[in-house]
């Protein structure tokens, strides 16, 4: 396959815009998702350090902050975002 056939684009100009930048997006998504990990093992130290003390693994009301800070900052889909982080972070609730 060409770049033309791989990106999609009509011209040999526009595949290598979007080669480039498809670059980028990989090198981005690495970003998150070494964030998104180091993001799950800071929250497995507070819900382990509530276990431990007696508490429940979830807190409902930090967790709407955490979905009014995502929503906030992304609008509604933001809030699908939030839950699928808490998800990773907590497991299913
Ligand atoms: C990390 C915490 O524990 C749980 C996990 C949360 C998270 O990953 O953001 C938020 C609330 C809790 O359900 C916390 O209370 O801050």
């Amino acid at each position: 396959m060409t770049a033309i056939d791989v990106t999609g684009a009509r011209t040999p100009e526009a595949a290598d815009v979007i080669t480039g930048a498809r670059e980028r997006i990989d090198a981005l998504d690495d970003r998150i998702i070494g964030l998104v990990q180091e993001r799950m093992a800071v929250s497995a130290v507070i819900q382990e350090a509530r276990i431990t003390s007696g508490g429940r693994r979830v807190n409902l009301s930090r967790e709407m902050d955490v979905l009014n800070h995502y929503s906030g900052a992304l609008g509604k889909p933001g809030t699908a975002l939030a839950m699928t982080l808490l998800e990773l972070c907590r497991g299913r609730i």
